[in-house]
């Protein structure tokens, strides 16, 4: 069953599309992530799902129960999910079980029930022995934790995570992604998490959601959007990947041909003959002397031991500048050969990928 479902849902403020005509279908337990640049309308669509926000056009289901659209709109407290913010939202006058009884206050549980609530909650984000404290006697990792465990008390379907980890210093974060991931798994709740954080959405994440000026680039696991990215955007916003326009002219066994300086090569993809783009990171080129591809080095820097180094195709006009790792600092105008050993192809025609990939969950989650 999809936890989250939508069709068709746009929201504006002004002249500016905040969301536009996003169709979506999240099966129930996923842990996605909507991943896209700043602006591109990740909390416009959290506070829809949510209910902060109501749709211009489009409606949404959490479950089997339409929350906004079809001439209805259900309120916030009445849709069954719980929020974590990054500001952690706490009562600072109120002790930790007191934050998190809160949150059960509409529930209308026995004391023993709401404290049996509490200390469930308190234990599956390691805060057990904690209750008595104050926010302000907590870690900003451990603040945060008490804000999931005050919706996780609750037992949502659901729980809506706006940047929970924008305000942790970097190691925190990776300590607390760690977390997030094993408390979904143990809590069995569909998570939604918004991030700009690419690292952050991969790492987190069984779904990723790519947004784009208000609309869906592609859904997919981390691995397929890194892999096989659906639409130019998404080649180039994960993974920092280069596209570069090429001409396919045949393809077989997933692999698609096209010549790059004059030479015939393959490379994974799904484009049929015709004007395609291949898509690149750093690791799909390697330097290889007799590697065929020639490339002339613009500038490096130093990155996780070796040199990543920037470098523009010879005769390549419109999108030759591609990254390679280097085990040595070249010279600034040094020529390098390369060769192609991976990326990926997709159409310069192609439906954009969002319609596909819908098609499919929408298949999918309503068999
Ligand atoms: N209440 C509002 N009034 C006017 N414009 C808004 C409002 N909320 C969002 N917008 C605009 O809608 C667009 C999408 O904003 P949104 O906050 O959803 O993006 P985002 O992807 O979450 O961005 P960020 O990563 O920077 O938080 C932006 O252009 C933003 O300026």
């Amino acid at each position: 069953m999809a936890a989250i479902e939508m069709e068709g849902v746009s929201r504006a403020f002004g002249a500016t599309p905040a969301v536009d005509r996003m169709s979506l279908a999240v099966p129930s337990g996923t842990f996605l992530a909507l991943l896209g640049p700043s602006g591109c309308g990740k909390t416009t669509l959290l506070r829809l799902i949510a209910g902060l926000e109501r749709p211009d056009a489009g409606w949404i289901a959490l479950g089997e129960r339409v929350v906004a659209g079809r001439g209805r709109f259900v309120p916030p407290e009445a849709r069954g999910l719980g929020m974590v913010f990054q500001s952690y939202a706490l009562w600072p006058h109120m002790t930790i079980a007191g934050n998190i009884r809160f949150g059960l206050r509409a529930k209308r549980m026995s004391r023993a029930e709401e404290q049996a609530r509490i200390g469930e909650a308190l234990e599956m984000v390691g805060l057990t022995g904690m209750q008595d404290r104050r926010p302000h006697e907590l870690s900003g990792g451990q603040r945060q934790r008490v804000a999931l465990a005050r919706s996780l008390a609750v037992r949502p379907g659901l729980i809506l995570l706006d940047e929970p980890l924008a305000n942790l210093d970097a190691h925190l974060r990776e300590t607390m992604l760690a977390e997030f991931r094993r408390i979904h798994a143990a809590s069995r709740t569909t998570f939604v998490f918004v991030t700009h954080d690419q690292d952050e959405a991969m790492a987190v994440a069984g779904l990723v959601g790519v947004m784009n000026r208000g609309r869906l680039e592609q859904l997919a696991s981390p691995s397929d959007l890194y892999r096989r990215p659906a639409t130019p955007m998404v080649a180039r916003f994960v993974g920092h990947g280069r596209t570069l326009p090429v001409h396919v002219t045949g393809r077989e066994n997933g692999l698609c041909r096209f010549s790059v300086q004059g030479r015939s090569v393959v490379s994974p993809g799904d484009a049929p003959p015709g004007p395609g783009w291949l898509c690149l990171r750093a690791g799909d080129l390697a330097a290889a002397p007799g590697g065929g591809l020639r490339a002339r080095v613009l500038d490096h820097r130093f990155q996780g031991g070796s040199y990543r180094v920037t470098a523009s195709l010879e005769g390549v006009e419109e999108g030759g500048v591609v990254e390679v790792m280097l085990p040595r600092a070249p010279a600034s105008g040094e020529r390098i050969e390369l060769s192609l050993r991976g990326g990926w192809v997709l159409s310069r025609e192609a439906p954009r990928g969002e319609t596909a990939f819908q098609d499919r969950l929408l298949a999918g989650a309503t068999a």
